[in-house]
């Protein structure tokens, strides 16, 4: 049987990355683990740059610390041991799964030189191209909302399986402009769109985003994707397997 359509005459079509583009399995089998390969090389040829302090600065503040002096020892990371310090906590960081700014900020530069050499291409689902493609043709305004940084959503979409799909998107959002957890974060979005909320439909793969969304007047749907985790109370939200089950520029019953 046909999965019933999921109609919307939003305007803004704003996607999550993981477990919604592009498969959970990519991130943690592949992005994840070449971060922990690299990081002790990239620190090694790359510590002194402005960018990588100002990352190891958030990431001590994110892990609790008053300063970057209290978690390496020192107000930078000239030293291997600032540096080893450093990569014990992002280690512990991503042990924990934590979605922080600073360890995102890290992560995508990290993630740099294997997207332009060609070591990671990122993972779209078959339909997710052809879709973003046919939206985008009818007017819709494309863009992502995610847990990794802007820098790291630019590599991703402009290194796919399927090619560079960055010319897709209009603009991108981070944890910079708050939680995907929290209702706020969506109103700020709405305000940087200078649009209504519910002229913008959100598309992911977690409830609690998707209840934020919600509450802040935004249009949702839930994104169902072999491996993605079990979510509790997912009826509050109307789901799809393929975005080939959104039908846009419908009536919306929002
Ligand atoms: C280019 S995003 C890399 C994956 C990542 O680090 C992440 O946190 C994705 O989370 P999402 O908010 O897209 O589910
Ligand atoms: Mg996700």
């Amino acid at each position: 049987m046909e999965p019933h359509p999921i109609e919307t005459s939003a305007r803004i079509i704003l996607l999550d990355i993981e477990g919604t583009t592009s498969s959970v399995r990519f991130v943690y089998d592949e992005m994840f683990p070449f971060v922990r390969r690299e990081l002790a090389e990239f620190l090694d040829h790359n510590a002194g740059k402005e960018a990588v302090v100002a990352a190891a600065k958030q990431i001590a503040l994110d892990g609790g610390k008053s300063s970057l002096k209290e978690l390496v020892g020192s107000d930078d990371l000239s030293t291997e041991a600032a540096q080893q310090k450093l990569t014990t906590e992002v280690i512990r960081q991503m042990d924990a799964d934590l979605k922080a700014t600073g360890l995102k900020d890290l992560q995508g530069q990290v993630w740099e030189a294997g997207f332009r050499s060609g070591d990671l291409r990122a993972h779209v689902y078959d339909e997710v191209p052809g879709c973003m493609r046919q939206w985008k043709e009818a007017g819709k305004e494309l863009r992502i909302y995610s847990s990794g940084s802007i820098q790291a959503q630019k590599l991703f979409f402009g290194h796919t399986v399927a090619g560079n799909l960055l010319p897709l998107l209009s603009g991108h959002y981070d944890t910079t402009i708050g939680s995907k957890r929290e209702a706020g974060s969506y109103t700020k979005i709405v305000e940087d769109l200078g649009c209504r909320a519910n002229e913008v439909i959100f598309l992911s793969d977690i409830v609690a985003e998707l209840d934020a969304a919600k509450q802040a007047g935004l249009q949702t749907v839930l994104v169902l994707r072999p491996g993605n985790a079990q979510q509790e109370n997912p009826q509050q939200h109307p789901s799809l397997q393929s975005f080939a089950e959104l039908a846009i520029g419908k009536p919306s019953n929002s």
